[in-house]
């Protein structure tokens, strides 16, 4: 649905984005995550045949960004991270202009207005006036614009932006939705840990440069590197982090003050059954054992170490 091919775009001597190589299929939700000027826009506006590449090509839904901008736009809904609203003009009237514009005519304007309405819930926003919408109620409105003509694919620049948090979780909820209805979406953000569990996919960009792209579950792994399990016991706590030392597969062992003790795995080592199995043995009762999650957060910092010029 979307592939791109050492996609280039430089200004002057700046490369605002390097040789990036994606292939998004029907459904991927793809968090594209990256700090400031880091090329999320840049690579954003090129798919969607705002901008001109320097350097390579990219396909939406097959057809070449190069000579085909009318078809590709029409299979594209994008969201700029700031969208100007009109002023007089209500949340109807504001949608029905834009559907005008895709030459939506006759009773099927309406008709997709409101699915588009009922699609972001701000149905009950329908006579207000787009000047008066809270922030979040304003990204939504864009969102529904955006979906006006059914594009398969989507391109939502920071659509969460500025938004409250419940207004994240809504907008997290759509993007869901839009995973469920075969959409191919990409959502930039900053902000790690917003994308983790509504994305199927993560790239990570920094200057330019796509420096993973995976599976979320597979990116965290990569970050990862090495195991820490978090352990308690139901007494003896300090006993048994000095047993958990003695392990051949720990590298440290550390108690917090809650009493959970973290033993942080040597490098590589993926199987440590022996663990419990020695905690048991030696008479020790388990309260909790688990390994440690890495959100997206800690993967970003892992992944970019040393990228930063
Ligand atoms: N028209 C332009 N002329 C010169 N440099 C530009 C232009 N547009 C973008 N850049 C530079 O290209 C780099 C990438 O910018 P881009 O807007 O793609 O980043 P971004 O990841 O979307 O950032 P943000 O999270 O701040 O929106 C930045 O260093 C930016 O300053």
């Amino acid at each position: 649905m979307i592939e791109t091919k050492k996609l280039t775009k430089r200004y002057g001597d700046l490369i605002a984005v390097n040789e990036i190589d994606l292939s998004l299929a029907a459904g991927d939700v793809f968090g594209f995550i990256g700090p400031n000027g880091s090329g999320k826009t840049t690579t954003m506006r090129m798919i969607a045949t705002l901008l001109d590449p320097d350097y390579g090509e990219a396909y939406v839904c097959g057809k070449s960004i190069y000579g085909n901008s009318r078809e590709v736009r029409r299979l594209i809904g994008y969201m700029p991270d700031a969208f100007g609203v009109y002023e007089d003009m209500t949340v109807t009237e504001y949608l029905e202009f834009f559907a005008a514009a895709f030459r939506i005519d006759g009773p099927a304007r309406r008709k997709r207005c409101e699915e588009c309405l009922e699609l972001v819930d701000m149905t009950f926003k329908r006579d207000a006036y787009v000047d008066q919408l809270s922030r979040g109620q304003t990204q939504r409105i864009g969102l529904a614009r955006t979906l006006l003509h059914e594009p398969e694919v989507l391109l939502l620049d920071e659509p969460a932006s500025g938004l409250d948090p419940r207004a994240r979780i809504e907008i997290r909820r759509l993007l869901r939705r839009l995973g469920e209805l075969k959409k191919t979406v990409i959502v930039s953000s900053h902000i790690l840990p917003e994308l983790a569990d509504v994305c199927t996919r993560v790239g990570m960009i920094e200057k330019g440069n796509l420096l993973v792209d995976g599976d979320v579950r597979e990116v965290m792994r990569k970050a990862r590197e090495s195991i820490t399990l978090q352990i308690r016991v139901k007494d003896r706590t300090e006993a048994a982090a000095q047993l958990l030392e003695q392990a051949d597969e720990a590298r440290s062992v550390t108690v917090d003050g809650e009493g959970t003790i973290n033993v942080s795995l040597k490098p590589g080592v993926e199987d440590y059954t022996a663990i419990p199995q020695s905690l048991l043995e030696a008479g020790f009762a388990p309260t909790l054992f688990r390994e440690e999650e890495v959100n997206l957060e800690t993967a970003f910092m892992e992944l970019t170490k040393g990228v930063q010029q």
